[in-house]
């Protein structure tokens, strides 16, 4: 990649979300795997954040490990971004006020929810997320909304107050290697370009893996942040913590390199 091409876009941050090593760790009382010795780990190697997504059943990230996290980071990587996920209106605001990450990002989930599995919609869900997006604003916390790639969308998430949004990656996922691999890439290029438009930052994860990224990369304009867990704590368990931000990394980089 040119200097120029390089400075033109910031290159694309990864965020390690944590959540199967706390669901591993959760199935002995013997407090291994380590949460933080995870992250310390992947940040050690480069990664340029963690994130939690702590769910109201405990099944994973548990508050202590929120807590845990948020002081790892702030003593020794305090220029590595913090994002904690999580729906407003449950549990979620109680750790932005607590612990005043980075970035909160708002994901609109039931409490008993498999995974996560679509985004917000608007106007529906206009009224109650402003008044939470201006109280992270109030304590300094970036907001980024888990968001379906439609276009038409995205205007009204910025409307709302929103930083940036994370486009919420699963049906690219499911569609790599498909038939439908192209229309996907597509669809997630013109929703990004339409957030950009709209003043907001791009984000995106669910699903994202060594084979899918770095097309993602290439062909999703102005990507800031690609949060990873479930494939990366897989391909972890072969390559190591470190191995796998390597290899992520690469991934990443080998998207930029093919950016327009
Ligand atoms: C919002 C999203 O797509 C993921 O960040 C989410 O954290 C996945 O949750 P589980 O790890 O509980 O499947
Ligand atoms: N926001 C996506 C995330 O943090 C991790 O999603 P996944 O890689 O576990 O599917």
């Amino acid at each position: 990649m040119t200097a120029a091409a390089a400075s033109a876009h910031p290159r694309t941050a990864l965020s390690v979300n944590v959540n199967k090593v706390a669901l591993v760790r959760n199935t002995r009382h013997l407090g291994i795997p380590s949460v933080t010795r995870a992250a310390q780990l992947c940040l050690q190697a480069g990664a340029q954040g963690i994130t939690v997504h702590p769910r109201p059943d405990g099944r994973h990230v548990r508050a202590h490990d929120v807590y845990e996290l948020a002081q790892l980071l702030a003593a020794d990587w305090p220029g590595r971004e913090y994002n904690i996920e999580g729906n407003p209106t449950q549990n979620l605001m109680d750790f932005i006020r607590a612990v005043r990450p980075a970035q909160a990002t708002f994901v609109p989930d039931s409490e008993d929810q498999f995974t996560s599995d679509h985004g917000w919609t608007f106007p529906q869900d206009a009224a109650r997320l402003a008044p939470l997006i201006a109280e992270c604003h109030s304590l300094g916390v970036r907001v980024s909304l888990f968001m379906d790639p439609i276009p038409e969308q995205m205007q009204a998430a910025r409307d709302v107050g929103a930083d940036r949004v994370e486009l919420y990656t699963e049906p690219y996922a499911a569609a790599w290697g498909t038939p439908e691999q192209e229309a996907q890439l597509a669809r997630y290029t013109a929703a990004a370009q339409a957030a950009l438009d709209a003043g907001l930052g791009v984000n995106a994860g669910h699903d994202l893996n060594q084979d899918n990224l770095a097309a993602f990369v290439a062909r999703v304009p102005g990507l800031l942040e690609v949060s990873i867990g479930h494939a990366f704590m897989a391909d972890a368990l072969e390559l190591g913590y470190a191995g796998a931000v390597l290899a992520y990394q690469h991934c990443i980089d080998a998207g930029m390199a093919q950016r327009s």
